[in-house]
């Protein structure tokens, strides 16, 4: 790719070499397209909303491979991420949109035309995209998807929305919601009534204000930066800032986190070689203290339970290999377990006694009191990161609640079954839902005791204040940590650290 190729110009239209050495997917069968195709970046933006609309496909699993295969990098690559996920973000409130400006039902329209106007008012109202430019790329990619006669009621529909701004938009669609509150941010700030009403519990169940969710839910809409883990004893953090040249700044919790402002953090030769890794600073601060949390006795062999992809494990294998103890990785699912192994690849060899498949669940009572420190990163709803997956907040429901959280009440039983007495357990879920949190460790805790395991909690807030490089906005009434998107700028990890003590 030259610098030629990677032009896009202010209303976000490719121009330059790209477009006139006509890398614009033409098709025999469409013959629009042989007079003009339209931009590879918004072709692209709308398979991926298809893929994720028709097949149920994850956008951040098919991005990448789809920009790559079609060649599309640079701010094009960026232009098309910022479309896709974007969209799928604000879905909600841009189906609020459209329903006014076309006068009906969004269920009424055809699906791929529905995802060809979220994408046109993505452009409108959420990027800094000119209005002409936006509409009449979306109208050219709706005639050569649809045909003639979808892109005329796209064209008509988002002419309608170009004639408002964003906020007035806001204001309509907040006042055909209705009185109630949360229907109203529910709608304005696109996520389904019942998160919005579970993310207001969580706040308040954590000590705090119910007013702070207006402004959690618009962090969720925001593009999440990217942050790299620079591996302890592996890659110094400040080296990793002079990979980026530039491009990096160091993070303001974790003394491992660097932040990118810009740039492929796959370009970086320590991510190339497994030194670091992309990693959220929360899920750095979660694993870290987890190292920090005071133990009783020797500190040798590490357990993470459930530690597929492996970001996690291979931090607190750096730091084991550190201090000289050994980590054993468990991961139920075979690929994932193989994800495990390739991010552990720069992890010493003698740090890491074994990566296995298997059941988190037996593995306590299989070999019970074997460990010094465990982690249980348990499988959860994902709600504290629905910035990072932008379809998430539409696929989850309150039905997988129920399902989700036995298995963490198992695995964390299992977990304080497998660490000896003395010994500390971190229960970490990158959701901040109280059903997934606060209630499955009390849940846990009373099963435990009923097999003769008896717990401690730790003062989580001291040890992440302590490992936490800058201050940190925590509620020391607690003894778990909750971070959230719009306090700390990370994804929503829950942490509780418990000492077994019989
Ligand atoms: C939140 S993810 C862990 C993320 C990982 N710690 C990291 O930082 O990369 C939860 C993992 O638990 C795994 N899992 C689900 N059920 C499990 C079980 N019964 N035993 C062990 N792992 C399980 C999932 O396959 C998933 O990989």
């Amino acid at each position: 790719m030259s610098a030629a190729d990677d032009r896009r110009d202010a209303s976000g239209r490719q121009r330059g070499a790209a477009r006139s050495q006509g890398r614009t997917q033409r098709s025999a069968a469409a013959p629009s397209r042989r007079r003009r195709g339209s931009d590879p970046a918004r072709t692209a933006a709308y398979d991926v909303l298809r893929s994720v609309d028709g097949s149920d496909a994850y956008a951040n699993l098919v991005l990448p491979p789809l920009l790559r295969e079609r060649r599309i990098s640079g701010r094009d690559a960026a232009f098309a991420t910022e479309l896709a996920y974007g969209t799928l973000r604000l879905r909600g409130r841009y189906d609020a949109i459209i329903a006014q400006a076309a006068n009906r039902e969004v269920g009424t329209i055809d699906a791929p035309a529905l995802d060809v106007l979220r994408l046109g008012v993505h452009q409108l109202l959420g990027m800094r995209v000119p209005a002409h430019a936006a509409v009449s790329e979306t109208v050219g990619l709706a005639r050569e998807q649809l045909g003639t006669g979808p892109s005329q009621f796209v064209n008509a529909v988002l002419r309608t929305v170009g004639r408002a701004s964003s906020e007035e938009w806001q204001d309509r669609i907040a006042a055909a919601a209705g009185d109630d509150e949360l229907g109203r941010l529910a709608v304005v700030q696109s996520h389904p009534l019942w998160v919005v009403r579970a993310l207001r519990e969580a706040l308040v169940g954590n000590g705090r204000s119910a007013d702070e969710i207006e402004a959690l839910l618009a962090a969720d809409n925001e593009a999440p930066r990217v942050t790299v883990v620079a591996r302890p004893g592996l890659v110094d953090q400040e080296q990793v800032v002079e990979e980026t040249e530039g491009a990096g700044l160091v993070g303001a919790l974790a003394r491992t986190a660097v932040v990118l402002t810009g740039g492929d953090p796959a370009a970086l030769p320590s991510v190339r070689d497994g030194r670091a890794g992309v990693q959220d600073e929360g899920s750095q601060l979660v694993a870290l203290a987890l190292t920090e949390a005071p133990l009783d006795g020797p500190d040798e062999r590490w357990l993470d339970l459930c530690a597929g992809p492996g970001g996690k494990a291979a931090l607190l294998a750096a730091v084991a290999g550190e201090r000289g103890a050994r980590i054993v990785a468990n991961e139920v699912q075979p690929h994932r377990s193989r994800l495990v192994e390739q991010a552990l690849r720069a992890v010493p060899a003698d740090a890491v006694e074994d990566v296995r498949t298997g059941d988190g669940r037996t593995l306590g009572a299989d070999g019970p009191g074997s460990y010094d420190r465990v982690m249980v990163d348990a499988p959860c709803t994902g709600l504290g990161a629905l910035r990072r997956r932008p379809e998430a907040r539409w696929r989850r429901t309150p039905a997988d609640l129920a399902a989700l959280s036995a298995l963490q009440r198992d695995l964390l039983v299992s977990a304080l079954q497998a660490v000896r007495v003395g010994g500390v357990v971190a229960y970490v879920t990158c959701s901040p839902h109280l059903v997934e949190t606060q209630l499955v460790v009390k849940d846990a805790l009373r099963a435990a005791a009923r097999t003769g395991t008896d717990v401690e909690r730790l003062d989580t807030p001291a040890v992440v204040r302590g490992i936490a490089a800058g201050g940190v906005d925590l509620d020391d009434e607690r003894t778990d940590v909750q971070l959230w998107p719009h306090v700390h700028g990370t994804d929503a990890m829950h942490l509780t650290l418990l000492r077994r003590t019989s």
